[in-house]
This record gives structure tokens, sequence and C-alpha cells, in this order.
């Protein structure tokens, strides 16, 4: 079986660091994806292939491959996983009995069997998929079970930020498809990793939604055009969400959630404590992006953020209650029709001054940094207003486009930011959420398996 899932990254528009305390934010998707391919390989039959019981990762963007052999994970991991393996389901006419749920109580020794034809017409719908519905954090044994397989691996030292990644896809296969489910994932993406475009959050999305289709909990919607992308219904994206967000907690440490819900339902949303609400936005919002190239760690600056407010609670509460007003007024303005220039214009504005303003708050919470200024003091000279997006610290800034501002003024901008070392790019507001292709998938042509 092989599925591929695609989660979009995302900008914020107002609210980071705040919307983890609380306060309200604004997200949007952007046309830059995560695409998860999996694919299940048959389980090994005793004497059979060396190595094809494993989990293999291919991360295609830092170029490292890492195999886990599902001996290994079912020690290391033990109870928690579940150690469940995943059969191929039973095609019309196929093997009697294949189509079972069976259940090897080793000490006892006995063995049940139940056909799913049976638990389907018992339990009905609400059988599907139990194990996963229900998504779990992970434990602090298996966080410190999953350190321990991690340090079998070299890890260069140059990479080692890949370590929560690893931590958390091994947490979400375990415990979505088991220990004992030999198969093969390959990870590629669009997004500048660690940048603030919310590359873990559709890592984390893109995985669950391919997990949950292979393990048979989700199912894509059909006949959404695209070239094979498929959809999901809202209550296989929730759950997608949920498990993804168990994910970004073993990256993030404390996230807010709105990376891993705009990654997953895309379009533009607001989001306050686990609140979503869809934002439809009447006129494009244009936006340059700036990746400074500068790298920081989003569970550091989440972190930081959090020891200032606990040094000055009252200030920093204030500052978090401004920016809740901020990204309220914003939302708010997103959504107002304007249908000619002068409204066009008059609600640019509006958008760039409270960006602004959102801005000067982030950096009162210690999250700028000397390369986001050089972005602000450059684009302000052609009178464009900018602000950092996600956790800061280095990363991408913002800047608005106003939809007057001619090719050559953009043209502009870009070369003197470019001058400085930076990397800008146009991307697409507003776009999809997760995605599923299901059949096969190019990455793992030439595999022979
Ligand atoms: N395509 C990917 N392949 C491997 N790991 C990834 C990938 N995308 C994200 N990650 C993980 O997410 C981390 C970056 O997350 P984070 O610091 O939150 O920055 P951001 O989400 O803004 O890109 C990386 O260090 C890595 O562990
Ligand atoms: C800083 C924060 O608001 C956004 C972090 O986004 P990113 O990982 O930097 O893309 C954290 C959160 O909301 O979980
Ligand atoms: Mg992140």
């Amino acid at each position: 079986m092989e599925v591929r899932a695609r989660a979009a990254g995302k900008i914020i528009l107002a609210g980071e660091h705040a919307v983890v305390h609380g306060s309200a934010a604004v997200a949007a998707a952007i046309n830059l994806y995560t695409t998860c391919s999996l694919r299940i390989l048959p389980p090994v039959a005793e004497g059979g292939q060396d190595g094809a019981g494993a989990v293999e990762l291919d991360l295609r963007d830092p170029g490292l491959v890492f195999s886990w052999p599902c001996a290994r994970l079912c020690e290391a991991l033990g109870e928690g996983c579940g150690a469940a393996r995943i059969l191929p389901p039973v095609a019309e006419g196929g093997q009697d009995g294949a189509g079972a749920v069976e259940r090897d109580l080793r000490d006892p020794g006995l063995v049940f069997s139940l056909p799913c034809a049976r638990l389907c017409e018992a339990l009905g719908e609400g059988c599907g998929a139990a194990g996963t519905r229900k998504p779990r954090p992970c434990s602090p044994n298996q966080l410190a079970a999953i350190a321990r397989l991690l340090e079998e691996h070299e890890i260069p030292d140059a990479k080692i930020w890949l370590s929560a990644g690893l931590s958390a896809f091994l947490f979400l296969y375990t415990s979505i498809l088991g220990c004992s489910t030999p198969g093969k994932v390959v990870v590629s993406s669009d997004l500048p990793m660690g940048s603030g475009l919310g590359s873990s959050a559709a890592f984390c999305v893109s995985m669950s939604g391919a997990l949950l289709t292979a393990a048979g909990a989700v199912s894509a919607i059909s006949g959404v055009e695209g070239k094979g992308w498929e959809s999901f219904g809202k209550n296989d994206l929730e759950l997608v969400n949920q498990w993804a967000f168990q994910g970004e907690k073993i990256i993030h440490g404390k996230p807010s959630g709105i990376d891993n819900a705009v990654s997953t339902y895309g379009s533009m949303i607001k989001f306050k404590k686990g609140e979503l609400t869809s934002l439809k936005s009447s006129n494009p919002v244009k936006m340059l992006i700036t990746d400074t190239r500068v790298g920081r760690n989003t569970k550091a600056l989440v972190a930081g953020v959090s020891e200032r407010a606990s040094r000055h609670p009252d200030a920093m509460a204030s500052v978090f209650h401004a920016v809740n007003s901020i990204s309220e007024e914003l939302s708010s303005i997103v959504e107002l029709a304007a249908d000619d220039e002068i409204a066009i214009t008059s609600k640019e504005e509006k958008l760039a001054e409270l960006m602004e303003m959102n801005q000067g708050l982030l950096q009162c919470m210690g999250v700028s940094h000397s390369s986001i200024e050089t972005v602000l003091q450059t684009t302000l000279k052609f009178n464009l207003v900018s602000k950092l997006t996600g956790a800061g610290g280095g990363g991408c800034v913002l800047t608005l486009i106003p939809t007057l501002l001619s090719n050559l003024v953009l043209e502009k901008v870009t070369a003197e930011l470019e001058s400085h070392g930076f990397r800008c790019f146009k991307v697409e507001v507003g776009g999809q959420g997760l995605q599923v292709c299901q059949g096969d998938c190019s990455c793992f042509n030439g595999d022979v398996v």
C-alpha cells in the first residue's frame, strides 16, 4: 500500500507567541508544502529477507536516511507501541480469514480471531480504527526510549536539530501503526526548515495524514480537482490535526496549536485558545517573504518568552492583551469587502499599521533580531511595512505588498534585501490544507521491495 500526503506551510499575520499565552492570532496557509510518502511493506515471514522488517525514514531535505528494525522498535518502545501489525485489507475474493483481527495472548496461551465483517456487523460505525481515534501524548518514558533509539544513530553535529523531528516521527509511526509494521517513509519539503514558516507543523500534519490513511482511520473524499490530490472531511481533518499536535508538542515543547491547525485546514484562520474561526478574505493579501537565513529554534524562543512573562507578569500580560486586540481587529479588517481603489488602499493601510504595531510588541517580547531589524529598515525606505512571522530570532519576515505597488519598486526592494544576503520570495496566501493521494508514489520508483 502506498499513500502520499501533503500539508501546507503558513504565515502568521498577527499574534505569534502571544497565542501561546491565550491571545488571538491570525494565520494563513501558503502554497509551499511538505510531502510525506508512505509505503507499508509486507510483514516479514520467518527466515525472510534481511532488513525487510524495518521502518525506514528518508529525509530528502537534509539528505539523510534512518532505519530501525521492527524488533528493535518493539524492544525499546514495548507496550506503549501497541505492537500492532496492520495487514493489507482483503480484496474481494481474497484469502479466507485474512480479513480478521487476531489477539494473541501469550500468557494464557490463547489466540482469538474475529472476522472484520463480524466486527463491523456487531459494532458498526463506532468500531473504525479505535486505537488511532484517540490521540494520546508522548509520555516521558516513551520520549526517553525514543531518545535512546536516536542515540544509536550517528546524526551529524551540524544536523542535530533534526532529532526533534525524528522523535516526532518515531512517536507518530509507532503510535499509529504499531512497532511491527515495516514501512518506508520519504519526506520532502518546499519549506525552509526552522525559519518561521511552520515546517515542523507541516511535517507532523503530512506524516499523521499519511499514517492515519494507511491505518484506515481516515479516508479521503474523492472527486476533488487536482493531480490526484484529494481532501478529507471535517472529522478526519480533526483527527489528523490532533495527532499532529502531539507531534508538534515533541518538537516545540508548548505549541499553541495554530501551526498544525492552519496546515491541516488551510485557508486563513483566527485562532484563540484552541478555537478556530475560518476567515473569508474578500481581497487577496499579497506578501513578500524575506528569509534572513538566520537559523533559530522555535522551542527555545517560546521558552524565552515564557521566562520573560514569569519575570514581568503584569507588563507581559498587557503586551499579550494588546496583541489580542491587534489580531481581533486584523481579522475583521481582512473580511471587509473593498471594491474600489480607495477602499482597498484604506484597508491595506490599516493592515500595515496593525502589522507594524504587532512587530513593536514582538520586540517587547524579545524575539526580534538584528537581521529582522535590517529587513524592517530596508523596506521602510520604500514605505513598506514588515513584521517577523513565526517564532522570530531570525527566520522569515513578511512585507505587505499593496495592490497598487509598481513592479519596479518591488524589484528594487527585493534587490536591496538580497544584497544583504537574504532570500526573497512571493507566496500565495490562504491556500489548501491537508491533501492525500493514493496509488504509486514516484519517489519509490526504482525501489526493490
Ligand atoms: N522536512 C523535514 N524533514 C525533517 N525534519 C523536519 C522537516 N521539517 C521540519 N522538521 C523538524 O522541525 C524542526 C523545525 O521546526 P521549528 O523550529 O518549529 O521551525 P519552523 O516550524 O518554523 O520551520 C526541524 O529542526 C526538524 O526537527
Ligand atoms: C511562536 C509560535 O506562535 C509560532 C511558531 O511558529 P514556527 O515554528 O516558528 O513556524 C508558537 C506557537 O504558536 O506554537
Ligand atoms: Mg515550528
